[in-house]
């Protein structure tokens, strides 16, 4: 007899972006993203790092300073990642599986690709104003939103 526990799909997805964000060098926050066709194909996956060819170890990770010394206007967020990584691959209708409710400019990126659904886990700074842009071009365009809710899943993995 076959078992039972597996676990589902969304699991799977959200557990790979998870994985993925442990490869982020950002000491503050670590984001994973991981798109899915609906085959339940992965498309495509992606942290937030700085850009190829520019040294994490020289680029700085500090969130305060100067718009030149802190992170923000350096470091690749891990949903565009995915998409850019997505190497060619259609991503229209397809699913994008987040550790970080996506920022306004994510957002925009992610309309414009035909993602057409995002699932997220943590909404860490829902009344910044990024969030709130965010959240009204996502109704706009029609992109449904779903907060994912396992918090036993991980814990078992220890993965969050
Ligand atoms: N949806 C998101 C939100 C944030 N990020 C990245 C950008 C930074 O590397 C980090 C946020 O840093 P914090 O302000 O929390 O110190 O996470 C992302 O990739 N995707
Ligand atoms: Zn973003």
């Amino acid at each position: 007899m076959k078992r039972h526990d597996y676990i589902t799909w969304e699991e799977y997805f959200m557990g790979i972006a998870l994985l993925s964000a442990r490869r982020s060098k950002d000491p503050n926050t670590q984001v994973g993203a991981c798109i899915v066709n609906k085959d339940n194909i992965i498309l495509s996956t992606g942290y937030n790092g700085m850009p190829k060819g520019c040294s994490d170890d020289v680029l700085p990770w500090e969130r305060d300073g100067s718009f030149q010394d802190t992170k923000y206007a350096y470091v690749c967020h891990a949903e565009l990642n995915a998409i850019l990584n997505s190497d060619g691959r259609s991503l229209a209708d397809s699913i994008l599986y987040v550790t970080c409710f996506p920022c306004n400019e994510c957002a925009k990126a992610i309309i414009q690709a035909g993602i057409k659904k995002v699932v997220y886990l943590e909404d860490k700074y829902p009344d910044a104003d990024a969030t709130q842009v965010s959240r009204r071009l996502f109704k706009m365009a029609d992109i449904t939103l779903k907060e994912f809710l396992n918090p036993t899943f991980y814990s078992d993995l220890s993965l969050y």
